[in-house]
């Protein structure tokens, strides 16, 4: 990318030890990726008063995120705030000013202390960006990968600082689901594992602590879950709306399977299952499915398409 070597030659400094961003000491982060998940972690940094860098190629994904985080930081507003709307809009004016936008992250990069990296599930696009990152980024700074299934250790090899690299891994929507998995790798040290949990506390996340293993803890059990009703559905035993219907009422979960895999979006939840079954051939859990692949090879992402196993009206 050109912007590796603009900037190698340039002025940007390199700490001269490599000693992480001190636990607690988090302020600058660059969120890249400005999709689903990346405007909702950039949302929560900047209303829990992080300076943060909202990076993505492209300036209309950016505009189109920054309205959707307006919108949503009202909506927090408004239900914290109740019966005080002039400290709601205080809260809404401060979060604002916390986030800026940027289709390059230059500037932010010579100063941040955390970078958390939510772009497509691709391990060669992740590692490539990670590179470039690590080539001009200070080296207090901590990466961090939101994938929701590949290793860690897989993404963090294509950098220096396998010492200052782990996993922040956020649920969908950001600022209402209240966990943080924290993913260690081998490599990583108790300074900036230590540092990323402070982190996860400050954004006001419950954190749990994970090991570099597929899914880690969630999606290891939630993914699995999500296409047993898939090829339940496939082999004919019930419609797609009972299987909702029943998980909803007879499980208690807010949304059922084939809902919160429209949600989730289906080229994702197929990323992931692909990157499995490619890994593990022969766990039955991963194996692929014809309708899922279907679904997603005639652009069915789900809610961000307009269709997934459900239609949606566009907005
Ligand atoms: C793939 C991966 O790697 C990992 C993943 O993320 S897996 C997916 C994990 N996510 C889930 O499992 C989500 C399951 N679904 C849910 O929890 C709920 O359906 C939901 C929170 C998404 C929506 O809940 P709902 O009750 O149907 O809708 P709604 O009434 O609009 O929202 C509930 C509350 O959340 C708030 N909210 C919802 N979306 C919001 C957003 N984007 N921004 C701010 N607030 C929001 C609303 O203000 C509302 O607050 P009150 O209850 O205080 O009024
Ligand atoms: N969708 C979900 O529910 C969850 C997804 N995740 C993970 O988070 C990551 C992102 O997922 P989503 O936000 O759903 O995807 P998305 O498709 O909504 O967003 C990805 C964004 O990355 C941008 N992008 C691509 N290449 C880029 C580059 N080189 N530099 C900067 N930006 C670039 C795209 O323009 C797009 O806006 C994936 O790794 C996914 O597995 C994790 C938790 C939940």
């Amino acid at each position: 990318m050109a912007f590796v070597s603009q900037l190698s030659a340039s002025t940007v400094r390199h700490l001269s030890t490599t000693s992480v961003a001190r636990a607690g000491q988090i302020h600058e982060m660059i969120v890249i990726g400005g999709g689903l998940m990346g405007a909702g972690i950039a949302q929560v940094g900047a209303q829990t008063g992080h300076k943060v860098t909202l990076v993505d190629l492209n300036q209309e994904v950016l505009d189109r995120s920054q309205a959707r985080i307006q919108a949503s930081i009202q909506r927090v507003a408004k239900k914290q705030f109740q019966g005080d709307p002039s400290a709601g809009e205080t809260f809404v004016q401060s979060a604002l000013a916390n986030l800026q936008i940027a289709t390059q992250p230059h500037a932010a990069l010579a100063t941040a202390d955390l970078v958390v990296e939510a772009v497509v599930e691709n391990l060669e696009l992740k590692r490539k960006i990670f590179q470039e990152y690590d080539a001009i980024a200070p080296a207090k700074t901590i990466f961090a990968s939101n994938t929701s299934s590949l290793p860690i250790g897989d993404i963090a090899t294509a950098t220096q600082r396998l010492d200052r690299f782990g996993g922040l891994h956020f649920f969908n929507p950001v600022p209402v689901m209240k966990l943080l998995e924290v993913i260690r790798i081998p490599e990583t040290s108790d300074a900036t594992f230590q540092a990323m949990l402070d982190w996860g506390q400050a954004m006001k996340k419950t954190t749990v602590k994970c090991q570099d293993t597929p899914g880690f803890i969630v999606n290891r059990i939630l993914v699995p879950t999500m296409m047993e009703a898939v090829r339940m559905v496939e082999r004919g035993d019930a419609s797609t709306r009972d299987v909702d219907t029943a998980m909803k009422l007879g499980a208690g979960h807010p949304m059922g399977p084939f809902e919160l895999a429209d949600y989730v979006g289906l080229d994702t939840v197929k990323f992931i299952l692909d990157g499995w079954h490619a890994k593990y051939p022969d766990q039955p859990l991963f194996k692929p499915s014809d309708m899922l692949n279907q679904l997603v090879d005639s652009g069915k992402f789900g809610i961000k398409s307009g269709e997934g196993f459900y239609k949606y009206e566009k907005k």
